[in-house]
């Protein structure tokens, strides 16, 4: 197709077949390789696919593709460059599906010769979700139009949306959206997890907004710990929100503990008018009960538990400190991203519901519990990122993510289902 170019892959892992198959069946030739203990297998899985040709090594995929994708771990993509860089084809154009892109960048301006062009690229979704209508960030780095206009016929297969912006805005849109939102399901797993709980055998954790709390979070652990690690650790600014996401939990946990239910009110209000303010609060929910309440592990109990919803309060709190306005972000914005704004919204947009909130925060101390694990959790993961320790990082994440597996294939199946009915309602927004 299109006078015989091809389209390198180096790294076969999950997002990289994806690419690999979606590309190759809308006719484009795909040279591929991941680590060379997976040649054989690699080989064997893609046998009945002609147009995807497995290679031993990286040096192998860039001497002959046209457009050569780095698609391997964050934390590797300088060595992965420096070792297969130079080996580019002589005017081909490099790319990375990285989820920050200054590291990323860095790698091809040092190690790229100059003749080769840089357009990067970043699909805003798992490789379980279907691209079309996604948000597919391109990034033209040092790029003729002609180079550029190739990888857009290229990846316009995937019926992405296609967003235009430069690597300073990539990372620091995505630490607002993504990074801080695995950061308060990430706590949530680790505050279950320190409590000994399966929270869908609770009835408090089932419906409704809880229901979205727990699909998120096994989606999250159910994933590769370098992908959460890679975005949080590498990219500045993530740093900065996933702090700032921990003190407002403990801020806002020190209030209810103390009592204090007017000033938690007045810093709950002041936060929802900062981010929920200036007419969004007239505009349709993203979210609804009877969407909300069709995806849950456990039984629907006939009336619904109170909660405090400190990581909700905390999120917007968040919002509000830094100044963030998520809705701004929708055009960048990951399917987790727009779940999270989803529920947070549908309860700071219930006055009735918020009013039992803050209630519950000050006089039922029955979540007394949880939200010291969850204030523990959020400040523990913020110094693992800020250490800037990818060991620390993995440890963490393996231990909860080995306690939470039994229930991985179920909770995917409805995950999955319940990302589709979402999006669906989202997709307007
Ligand atoms: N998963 C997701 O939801 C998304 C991920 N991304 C980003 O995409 C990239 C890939 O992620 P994902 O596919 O999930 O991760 P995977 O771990 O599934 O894939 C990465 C693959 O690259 C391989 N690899 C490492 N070094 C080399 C090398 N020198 N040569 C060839 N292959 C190599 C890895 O092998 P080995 O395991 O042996 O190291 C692994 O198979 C990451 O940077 C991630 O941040 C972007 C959007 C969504
Ligand atoms: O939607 C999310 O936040 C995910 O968890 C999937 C994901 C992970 C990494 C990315 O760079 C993009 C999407």
């Amino acid at each position: 197709m299109d006078d015989g170019k091809s389209i390198g892959v180096i790294g076969m892992g999950d997002m990289g077949k994806m690419y690999a198959m979606r590309l190759s069946d809308a006719g484009w030739k795909v040279n591929a390789c991941d680590v060379p203990d997976k040649f054989e297998t690699l080989v064997e899985e893609f046998k009945g696919r002609p147009r995807i040709q497995i290679m031993q090594s990286g040096h192998l995929v860039s001497r002959c593709s046209d457009y050569i994708i780095y698609s391997v771990e964050a934390k590797n993509i300088d060595a992965v460059v420096k070792t297969f860089g130079p080996s580019t084809k002589l005017g081909a154009i490099v790319g990375g599906q990285t989820s920050c892109k200054a590291p990323e960048i860095a790698a091809f301006e040092k190690h790229l010769p100059s003749d080769v062009h840089i357009v990067s690229c970043h699909s805003l979704h798992g490789p379980g979700v279907d691209p079309k209508g996604q948000p597919l960030v391109l990034i033209k780095h040092r790029a003729s139009d002609e180079a550029f206009n190739l990888v857009e016929k290229m990846l316009s297969c995937f019926g992405s949306k296609h967003v235009y912006l430069t690597r300073e805005q990539h990372d620091r849109i995505t630490a607002d959206t993504q990074a801080v939102t695995h950061a308060a399901f990430l706590s949530m797993g680790a505050a279950w997890k320190a409590n000994n709980q399966f929270p869908w055998e609770y009835p408090r954790y089932i419906g409704g907004i809880e229901n979205v709390k727990i699909n998120i979070t096994l989606r999250i652990y159910s994933n590769k710990w370098h992908v959460y690690a890679g975005l949080a650790i590498l990219n500045p600014d993530a740093r900065k929100q996933i702090k700032q996401y921990a003190e407002s939990v403990t801020e806002l946990f020190k209030l209810m503990l103390g009592g204090h239910k007017e000033e938690l009110r007045e810093r709950i209000m002041s936060a929802r008018e900062a981010v929920f303010g200036g007419g969004r609060l007239q505009q349709e929910l993203l979210l609804r009960d009877e969407v909300l309440d069709r995806f849950s592990l456990g039984d629907i109990p006939e009336k619904r538990l109170k909660n405090n919803h400190l990581s909700l309060l905390a999120i917007v709190d968040c919002w509000w400190k830094l100044g963030i306005v998520p809705y701004d972000h929708m055009i960048c914005s990951t399917p987790l991203f727009r779940m999270w704004l989803g529920i947070t919204e549908y309860l700071f947009r219930n006055e009735a519901l918020l009013e039992e909130v803050i209630d519950t925060a000050i006089n039922d101390n029955t979540f007394r519990a949880d939200d010291l694990e969850f204030t523990f959790a959020a400040r523990d993961w913020s110094q693992r990122v800020s250490l800037g320790h990818f060991d620390a990082y993995r440890e963490k994440f393996e231990g909860i993510q080995e306690y939470f597996e039994p229930r991985f294939p179920e909770a995917t199946k409805l995950g999955n289902e319940m990302i589709k009915t979402i999006l669906e309602k989202t997709k307007e927004a």
